[in-house]
C-alpha cells in the first residue's frame, strides 16, 4: 500500500504541499490578471477601423485571450492535484494547466504534457523515471490530504507491487456518489487509459473494452488532450464527439469544460443533420433498412426520378394579352410555347452529366429548356432575334409562373427534408426508387406523410443533401447585414471593457457574451460555427457507443472527416440496435483498411464484483466468446432477485432510495413498459432532465453509457423478449449500477440471472 506519513512527518509534508499550493494559486491570479489586461487591450485596439488585416489579427487575439481566460477560469478546482519526484532529484507537480513562474520557469505541469507521462504510467512493477509520486487531495485552495507512493522495490513486498496508479486516490474517486453528470478524472487516470489518451492523432483508434472500464472517460480526456498537443489544427477545425442519446450528450457535457476545452461539439447522429432534431427511434425492421448501404442507392435514384420527362413535348401556355372586364382580369390572347421531348431528354442529359448536384444542375436544365423555348416563341412570332433578344426573351419566359411551373415539375429545386419525406411517404415512389429492396422491405419504410424525423433519417437526409446541393450564391444584401452585424459587434466588444474592473466571473461572462453574440467571425466558437453548418469538416471525430450506428450513419459520420481521424469507442457486447455493427472490420475497413488500431481496456471502474458476475452470466448467455472485465471493487451490496408484481414497484424505489441516501437511481424497464412504470413511479419522459431527478425510468437503450447508484432492473424476461439484441439489452441494464442492483419479476427469472440472492 501507499507509504502514509505518521504524524509529524504528514503534518509536514502537509505544510510543505500547502505552501507550494498557495505559490500555484498565486500564479494563477497573476495569469487571469495578464490575460484579462490582454483581452481588454485587444478589444480596445483599433476599434475605430485600421485595415482589414489589422481588425482580422486583433480579432483573432481577442478570441485567443478569451479562450486562455476561459480555461484559467475552468481549472480553479483542483488546479494541482500530482506530484512526482525522479531518480536525478527533479520534482514535478502536475495539474490541470501548466504556470510559469515569475522568471519564466514551469512552476506546475500540465497533465498533458510529455513530462508528465510518467505520473499516469508509473507502476511499482515499472516506475519509470520515478521514485515517488504523490496525490494532493484539495478542497478549494487548501491540501486536505497526500497519498504517497515510493517505488523503492527494494522495499515493497511482492503481493504489494500494485499495478493501479494511486490505488487510494482511484479508490476514493470511485467511491463518490453519482450527481446524473460524469466528472472528470485527470488525477486519477490509469495506464491502460493513458494509452488511449496520448495515442496518436491519425488514422482511426477503436476503444473497446467491456462496461465501466473508462472508455468514455478516456475519450473525452483523449479529446482534451489532442486539443492541446495539436491546437494549430485542431482549435480551428474542433472536435465532434457523437453520443448515443441526448441524454448522454447532457450526462458528459460536462467532462470538456472542466478541463477547459471548448473548441468540441456534442451530438447524436441524429443531430447531425441542421435544422432537424430526431428524437425518435425506428422500429427494428426500418432501423434495418434504413441503416443499409443499399439506401445510398435508393437516395441517389429518388433523386433522379424527381429529374423527369414531359410525357410528349413540353408545352408552355401564358397570357399574351389581358382586359379588365366588370374589375375581373380575363384573358384575351393566350400564347403556347414548345420544347420537344427530345430537346428535354439532351437537357436532363447534359445536367446531369455535368455531375453538379441536383439543385446545381437544375441551372443547366433550365437553361437549355428555357433556350428551346425562346426560339420557339420566337418562330412562332416570326420575328429574327439576335443572341441578345433571345436573352432578353430567355429572361421574360422565365419570369412567367406558368414556365416556372412546367420547370419545376420536371427539375424542381428540392431540399433534403421534401426529398425524403415524399420518399418515405409514396409507395409508387419507393417503388421506382428502390426496385432492388424486396416489397416487405419498402413496406417497412413506408410512413403517414408528416411523420417526425427519426434517428435512421438522418443519414437519408445527409445523404440527399450530398446529392441535392445548393443553389444559393450569396446576395449583396446578404453580404450588407453581415458587415453591417460585425460592426454592432465591434460596439458590443468595446462595451465589454467597461466589465473590466469587475469580479473573475462577471468578465468571463462578459467575455464569453461577446463570444457568443457574434454571428461570424472570430469570436464565434469554434463549435458553434460548426454546429450550425453541415458541410463542416472536424479536425477529429469521437464516436462514442459505437456499436450502435448502422452503416448508413457511419457515411455521415465520415463525410464529416475526410482526413479520417477518429476515435471509435465501443463495446460489441453491448449492441442493441438491430442496425449496429457486429466487428470493428465491417465497419472501418471500408473507410480506413488498413489505419486503425485497437486498445483494449480490461479493468471495470464502475460496476462491484458482486454485480459483475451476475453480468458475467448474461454475457457468457448472449456473447459466449467475449470475457467480462474484471471489477476492480468488491464489498458492494448482494445483488438481488425479488418476485414482485407491478404494484409494489413504488414501494421497491423507496427502500432502494433510502438505502443509497443521496445517490441517484434507475428503473430499467422493456420499451414496452416505459409509459405504464413511468407514470406508476410519477417520473417524467425520460429526455432530458431525467438525470436532475433521484428517480429515472428508462429503457436499456436510454440507459446507454450512464450510471447510477443503484438500478432496479424491471422484467428481464421481457427484455430479453423485446428485441432481437435482447440478451445485449439485459448486459446493458445490469452493468449500470456502481453500489446496489436489485431485478424485479412477477413470472419468470431468466436462467441466465439464476445466481442473483432471492428475496
Ligand atoms: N481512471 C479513473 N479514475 C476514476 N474514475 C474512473 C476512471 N476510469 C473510469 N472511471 C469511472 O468509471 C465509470 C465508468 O466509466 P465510463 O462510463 O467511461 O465507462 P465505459 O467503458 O464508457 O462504460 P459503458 O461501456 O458501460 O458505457 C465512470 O464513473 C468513470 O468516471
Amino acid at each position: 500500500m501507499g507509504s502514509r506519513q505518521p504524524g509529524p512527518a504528514l503534518a509536514e509534508a502537509l505544510l510543505t504541499e500547502q505552501t507550494r499550493l498557495t505559490a500555484l494559486y498565486d500564479r494563477l491570479d497573476a495569469a487571469r490578471e495578464r490575460t484579462r489586461a490582454a483581452l481588454a487591450a485587444a478589444l480596445a485596439g483599433g476599434t475605430a477601423g485600421g485595415t482589414h488585416q489589422a481588425r482580422l489579427e486583433r480579432d483573432v487575439s481577442a478570441a485567443e485571450h478569451a479562450r486562455r481566460l476561459a480555461q484559467l477560469s475552468a481549472v480553479e478546482h483542483g488546479l494541482c492535484f500530482g506530484r512526482t519526484d525522479d531518480a536525478e532529484g527533479r520534482t514535478l507537480y502536475i495539474g490541470r494547466t501548466g504556470l510559469r513562474g515569475a522568471d519564466g520557469e514551469i512552476v506546475l505541469t500540465d497533465w498533458r504534457a510529455p513530462a508528465a507521462r510518467p505520473f499516469y504510467t508509473a507502476t511499482p512493477a515499472d516506475p519509470g523515471p520515478l521514485v515517488r509520486r504523490r496525490h494532493l487531495h484539495t478542497r478549494e485552495r487548501t491540501v486536505v490530504g497526500l497519498d504517497d507512493e515510493v517505488f523503492d522495490l527494494d522495499r515493497l513486498a511482492e503481493p504489494d507491487r500494485r499495478t493501479l496508479v494511486g490505488e487510494a486516490a482511484l479508490m476514493a474517486a470511485l467511491r463518490r456518489g453519482r450527481t446524473g453528470r460524469m466528472s472528470q478524472v485527470v488525477a486519477t487516470i490509469q495506464a491502460e487509459q493513458d494509452r488511449v489518451i496520448r495515442s496518436g492523432l491519425a488514422g482511426a483508434l477503436v476503444v473497446e473494452g467491456g462496461p465501466g472500464t473508462g472508455k468514455t472517460v478516456a475519450a473525452l480526456h483523449r479529446a482534451a488532450y489532442l486539443l492541446y498537443t495539436h491546437r494549430e489544427v485542431l482549435s480551428r477545425r474542433g472536435i465532434l464527439v457523437i453520443g448515443p442519446t441526448a441524454l448522454f450528450s447532457r450526462y458528459i457535457g460536462q467532462v470538456l469544460p472542466s478541463l477547459g476545452e471548448t473548441d468540441v461539439v456534442v451530438a447524436t447522429v441524429g443531430e447531425l443533420h441542421p435544422g432537424v432534431r430526431a428524437g425518435a427511434d425506428d422500429p427494428p425492421a426500418a432501423a434495418v433498412v434504413k441503416g443499409d448501404l443499399r439506401m445510398a442507392a435508393v437516395v441517389a435514384a429518388a433523386v433522379r426520378d424527381r429529374q423527369r420527362l414531359p410525357d410528349g413535348d413540353l408545352e408552355v401556355s401564358f397570357p399574351v394579352r389581358t382586359s379588365l372586364r366588370g374589375g375581373v382580369e380575363v384573358v384575351v390572347e393566350e400564347m403556347t410555347v414548345r420544347a420537344s421531348r427530345a430537346v428535354c431528354a439532351a437537357a436532363r442529359d447534359r445536367a446531369r452529366r455535368s455531375g453538379r448536384p441536383h439543385n446545381v444542375a437544375r441551372r443547366l436544365f433550365v437553361l437549355d429548356v428555357l433556350r428551346a423555348l425562346a426560339a420557339d416563341e420566337a418562330a412562332r412570332l416570326d420575328a429574327p432575334a439576335d443572341a441578345e433578344d433571345l436573352a432578353y426573351a430567355r429572361k421574360v419566359l422565365w419570369s412567367r409562373p406558368q414556365v416556372r411551373e412546367a420547370l419545376d415539375a420536371l427539375w424542381p429545386d428540392l431540399t433534403p427534408e421534401r426529398l425524403v419525406g415524399d420518399l418515405l411517404s409514396d409507395p409508387q415512389a419507393l417503388d421506382r426508387a428502390a426496385p432492388r429492396l424486396t416489397a416487405a422491405e419498402r413496406g417497412a419504410l413506408l410512413r403517414p406523410p408528416g411523420s417526425p424525423w427519426t434517428t435512421g433519417d438522418v443519414p437519408l437526409l445527409d445523404e440527399a443533401a450530398e446529392l441535392l446541393g445548393v443553389d444559393d450564391p450569396v446576395s449583396p444584401a446578404a453580404e450588407r447585414a453581415a458587415a453591417d452585424a460585425r460592426r454592432k459587434e465591434e460596439a458590443y466588444a468595446r462595451g465589454v471593457l467597461e466589465f473590466t474592473g469587475l469580479a473573475e466571473d462577471e468578465m468571463m461572462e462578459a467575455a464569453a457574451l461577446a463570444e457568443r453574440h457574434r454571428p461570424a467571425g472570430p469570436h464565434v466558437t469554434t463549435a458553434e460555427r460548426a454546429a450550425a453548418d453541415r458541410t463542416w469538416v472536424y479536425g477529429h471525430v469521437i464516436v462514442d457507443e459505437a456499436q450502435e450506428l448502422s452503416a448508413m450513419a457511419w457515411r455521415t459520420v465520415m463525410r464529416r472527416i475526410p482526413a479520417r481521424s477518429l476515435t471509435v469507442v465501443g463495446d460489441l457486447a453491448q449492441t442493441g440496435s438491430a442496425a449496429g455493427a457486429r466487428s470493428w472490420g465491417e465497419v472501418l475497413d471500408p473507410y480506413v483498411a488498413g489505419r486503425w488500431r485497437v486498445e483494449r481496456l480490461q479493468v471495470n471502474y464502475r460496476t462491484p464484483a458482486e454485480i459483475m458476475e451476475v453480468a458475467a452470466d448474461v454475457l457468457a448467455a448472449v456473447a459466449p466468446d467475449r470475457r467480462p472485465p474484471e471489477s476492480v471493487r468488491e464489498g458492494g451490496d448482494r445483488p438481488r432477485a425479488v418476485r414482485a408484481s407491478a404494484g409494489r414497484l413504488p414501494a421497491l424505489v423507496e427502500q432502494e432510495l433510502e438505502a443509497v441516501g443521496e445517490g441517484r437511481l434507475a428503473v430499467i424497464v422493456p420499451a414496452a413498459r416505459h409509459a405504464e412504470v413511468s407514470a406508476a413511479l410519477a417520473a417524467g419522459p425520460s429526455e432530458p432532465a431525467a438525470l436532475d431527478r433521484p428517480v429515472a425510468v428508462l429503457t436499456p437503450a436510454s440507459a446507454k453509457g450512464l450510471e447510477f447508484d443503484a438500478v432496479i432492473v424491471v422484467e428481464p424476461a421481457q427484455i430479453l423478449a423485446c428485441s432481437p439484441r435482447g440478451g445485449q439489452d439485459l448486459y446493458v441494464a445490469v452493468t449500470r449500477a456502481t453500489r446496489r442492483l436489485t431485478v424485479v419479476f412477477a413470472d419468470d427469472l431468466p436462467p441466465m440471472l439464476s445466481r442473483l440472492a432471492r428475496h
